[in-house]
């Protein structure tokens, strides 16, 4: 389990940071409010705060030099500064200064949200912090997992519906049961349905149920699986490969909150908490008639996507020697230049695809040590290294630079050229270069 992220907001508007703070524990942060910069740094000295949010300009002290002591005092502790809107002199000098970001007023929730996430996990103790994290199930140690659990946290409690993305393999199942465990419905039924793998005449009554002599072969009655998730939590994977005439009645069924089996008269009322799962795309799926509108914004209440496994290289170690430990009776390692080979991975299965590997290294390997060779007997020989060469390393710092140069200047190119020092003619060159338009 993920411990909840202790934010210290100081401001001298009372109002503003009940509302931030609402805002806040709302998506399952724990607060601490000051008003002035004297009592934010009392607190810091006796609370374990994990982040910083503060306004820049206040009676006193202000943001600045509330900064400079936090520096001093707490080495590594992560500042954010909020700036009134549009003030990008205050904005770049708070960069300058060495603030983590800076967030505009008024905030809109979701740049807050994600500022903060961003922030927690490039903390100096975050980058140092070993930790292995399992939150039911859910192993992880990278940055994006732990957005992801944070997510979770935040949305199981809620009954709403979710609809969980992510390519196949990233662990959408993982996730759905860890919402389950952490929700109210922990103590009833989980029971997923891959919609892709039963024939599409036989999903209804699987989903359903039906009385029998309903069709032909229905020779008892069936309970479908709705009913059997009853007071628990009903995952439907592959939701995007359901039939159109399938949708309809699912449609319904999360609209009555009732459940017809095929063949019979009798409505029973259900208590069902629905998580769909998809790597296609549904909103290209609705484009192409393949799924119904409606039906997709009843699923997808809220979303939840699952980072490829080629955008969490630090899950890889964790996942490769956790997979050693689970699959072989005897304590083998991985060599660190086999391990280098799985981190180069392109990954296309994702975890599952680890997982095999690893499972195919094992059965390779009569000694304790999983070497080179084995790995690259083990892995597709088509795979593609991914890993970043100090070439794509300088253009990916290029693009975010000059992404966050327009960002500071509000999409100004003329203000962002001269921040970057560089002539406008320039500048348009560079964001050709990267395709910024
Ligand atoms: N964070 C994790 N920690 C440990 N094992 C994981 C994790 N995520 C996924 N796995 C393992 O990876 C495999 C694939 O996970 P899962 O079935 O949840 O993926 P999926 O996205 O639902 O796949 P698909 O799209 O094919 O349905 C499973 O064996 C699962 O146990």
């Amino acid at each position: 389990m993920i411990n909840r992220a202790t934010i210290l907001l100081v401001d001298d508007d009372h109002a503003f940071v009940e509302l931030l703070a609402m805002r806040l524990e709302s998506n399952n942060y724990l607060t601490l409010r000051a008003y002035r910069a004297t009592p934010a740094l009392k607190i810091l000295q006796s609370e374990a705060v994990d982040l910083v949010i503060t306004d820049l300009k206040m009676a006193h002290m202000d943001g600045f030099e509330l900064f400079e002591k936090i520096k001093s005092d707490h080495f590594g502790m992560p500042v954010i500064m909020m700036t009134a809107h549009g003030s990008i002199p205050d904005a770049v000098d708070a960069i300058e200064q060495g603030f983590l970001d800076f967030i505009n007023k008024p905030i809109n929730s979701q740049t807050l949200l994600h500022t903060i996430e961003k922030a927690l996990c490039n903390t100096v103790k975050a980058s140092l912090s070993n930790t292995k994290h399992n939150y039911f199930g859910i192993s992880f140690k990278s940055c994006a997992m732990r957005q992801v659990v944070h997510h979770i946290q935040a949305l199981a409690p809620n009954n709403v519906n979710i609809l969980i993305q992510g390519e196949s393999g990233t662990g959408k199942e993982v996730a759905a049961k860890a919402i389950h465990q952490a929700s109210g419905y922990a103590s009833g039924p989980f029971i997923a349905i891959n919609c892709a793998a039963v024939p599409s005449h036989l999903l209804e009554s699987e989903l359903f149920g039906h009385k029998k002599g309903a069709f032909t072969g229905a020779i008892n009655d069936k309970t479908g699986l709705i009913l059997s998730a009853n007071n628990g939590t009903i995952l439907l994977d592959e939701i995007g490969d359901m039939p159109l005439d399938l949708q309809v009645k699912l449609l319904r069924v999360l609209q009555e909150r009732t459940v017809r089996p095929v063949g019979s008269h009798t409505e029973h009322k259900i208590n069902v908490r629905f998580l769909s799962a998809s790597h296609k795309d549904l909103q290209q799926a609705i484009v192409n008639k393949e799924f119904r509108e409606d039906l997709y914004y009843r699923l997808n209440v809220v979303s939840l996507t699952l980072p490829s496994l080629r955008n969490r290289v630090e899950d890889i170690v964790l996942l490769a020697n956790q997979f050693v430990d689970e699959l072989s009776s005897h304590s083998k390692t991985i060599n660190p230049q086999a391990m280098t080979h799985l981190l180069n991975y392109a990954w296309p299965g994702n975890i599952r695809q680890l997982h095999n590997v690893i499972e195919h290294a094992l059965v390779l390997t009569p000694g304790k040590l999983i070497t080179e060779d084995t790995i690259l007997k083990a892995l597709p020989t088509q795979h593609k290294r991914h890993f970043q060469g100090l070439n794509d390393a300088k253009k990916q710092f290029e693009y975010d630079y000059l992404k966050k140069v327009l960002s500071l200047s509000e999409g100004n190119v003329a203000e962002a050229a001269k921040l970057a020092q560089r002539n406008r003619s320039d500048f348009y060159k560079l964001m050709k270069k990267h395709g910024i338009s």
